[in-house]
């Protein structure tokens, strides 16, 4: 299979070379040239574990990879989960199951792409004999599952822009107490919109980004998003047939990679009739499914901090499909979008989108209306999903970090603490941080002084 760009002016790449690549040279996503038909394969893959039901998706994509090398990644990757069920579907009342994304590493929904994403790029580098040094902007949950799934792996250095103050303190301390040489977290000035644009203008310098060897770990990177698939089809194997029906997955959503896997899976035929946008305040893509109009507002600092996004890069990758698969259209309305920050869509189709949107308030309700309903504590970006849901749908609302990983919120909600072990002990450990404006130049100085002349492109001796 071949991975092609949004805006066509990228060569084709095979699977490896496009996770390699991160964002296409033409500033574009890498999406599959074509989907496979998956709906033909669901009864057998019934039968397997999660390990195994990844395995066979992603044998789908990564037809470059010797198969029984990607089977050890897969399964490697899934080891460090502390649920053997590695995604359990909760059912809640009749219509109504949480899956429960956050028994990885670091308590969130990222482990399932980014213990995977550091399984391939250590094969690559083993076969390659090239360090990578890593990118990535952060809301707070990508920078610590990216760390850790990268920590201890030779041949790496990992740069982590997030934004100073704007993500919960225990997030914090999951990427600056790693006392790891390679680990770099950077604390930037402005919010997550301002780390990402530069990111994406540092991979758009093409001399910089092949001489340093930068890969991405954002959902910009395409294995992100197909790890991300998988859990979709999980649940849906998981649930009895007479909840398959009239199915809703409701994803709490900022840069739309997690929802559109879970759009892209239905685009291969796993039958679902709906995804639920739930944004908190920060609700670019609520007013975009309800509107028509995408406009670019400021961010606003929330209780669910991770999904205070506005420039959702993943909206690229579903408006390619809107628009026909015209990398043409897409140039242009993407220009458009950076000059004005706003697009008026004529017609929107919100295909099988539905939308909700939470302020603050809302969310420390549903976290107390869902735990006095429930006896069940969800984190505030998961206390999103709960607005509004659709009496006539089964609603499996996706549950995508540990309420101990904001325990603030959930005890001003609820007066109950959540703690967990792992996260405890990261409070006696020293923070290292390094602090710099969001600007490229600064982030460009940056990455030079710290890799070594060896850690760029050269060989590794
Ligand atoms: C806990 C949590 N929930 C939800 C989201 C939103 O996911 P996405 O950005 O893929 O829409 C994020 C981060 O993105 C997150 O960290
Ligand atoms: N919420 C994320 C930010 C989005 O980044 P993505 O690249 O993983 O989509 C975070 O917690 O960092």
């Amino acid at each position: 299979m071949q991975f092609i760009s949004t805006r066509g002016q990228s060569e084709p790449l095979e699977f490896s070379a496009a996770v390699e690549a991160g964002l296409a040279p033409d500033g574009g996503l890498y999406l599959p040239d074509s989907l496979p038909d998956i709906s033909s394969k669901l009864s057998e893959w019934e039968r397997y574990d999660y390990a195994r039901v990844c395995f066979e998706f992603m044998r789908l994509f990564a037809t470059d990879y010797d198969e029984s090398e990607l089977q050890r990644i897969i399964g490697q990757s899934y080891k460090k989960f502390a649920d053997k069920r590695i995604a359990p579907l909760v059912q809640l009342d009749e219509k109504t199951h949480v899956l429960e994304l956050f028994h990885g590493p670091t308590l969130a929904f990222k482990d399932f792409a980014l213990q995977l994403l550091g399984n391939l790029y250590e094969a690559q580098i083993k076969r390659t004999g090239s360090s990578i040094n890593v990118l990535g902007a952060t809301s707070g949950d990508t920078g610590s599952a990216a760390i850790h799934g990268l920590l201890g792996k030779e041949g790496v250095n990992i740069f982590i822009l997030y934004p100073d103050g704007r993500v919960s303190p225990l997030q914090e301390r999951q990427m600056t107490t790693t006392g790891a040489t390679n680990v770099y977290p950077i604390s930037i000035t402005g919010s997550f919109d301002d780390g990402q644009a530069a990111v994406k203008d540092l991979f758009g310098d093409l001399e910089f980004k092949a001489e340093y060897h930068l890969s991405a770990i954002n959902s910009i990177n395409l294995a992100r998003i197909l790890a991300q698939c998988v859990y979709y089809i999980w649940a849906w194997l998981r649930l009895p047939e007479a909840a398959r029906a009239n199915l809703e997955f409701v994803v709490p959503t900022g840069n739309f990679g997690n929802v559109l896997a879970g759009w892209l899976t239905q685009q291969m035929g796993l039958p679902v009739s709906s995804f639920r946008v739930a944004t908190n305040q920060n609700d670019i893509l609520y007013r975009l499914f309800t509107t028509g109009t995408y406009a670019v507002d400021d961010v606003k600092p929330s209780l669910a901090p991770s999904m205070d996004i506005q420039i959702a890069s993943n909206f690229e990758r579903f408006l390619f499909y809107k628009v026909g698969q015209n990398p043409e259209k897409v140039r242009e309305l993407m220009k458009q979008m950076r000059e004005t920050g706003k697009v008026d869509f004529d017609a929107f189709d919100p295909d099988s989108f539905t939308t909700s949107r939470s302020e603050d308030g809302d969310i420390e309700r549903l976290i107390k209306e869902v735990h006095e309903r429930y006896n069940y504590i969800v984190d505030p970006h998961t206390a999103c999903g709960f607005q509004t849901l659709d009496p006539d749908k089964t609603s499996v609302i996706l549950s995508t970090a540990s309420p101990a990983k904001f325990p603030d919120v959930i005890e001003s909600a609820i007066g109950i603490h959540p703690t967990v072990d792992s996260l405890e002990k990261l409070k006696t450990y020293p923070i290292v941080t390094y602090p710099l404006p969001a600007d490229k130049e600064a982030i460009r100085a940056f990455i030079k002084e710290h890799v070594s002349s060896g850690e760029k492109q050269e060989e590794k001796s």
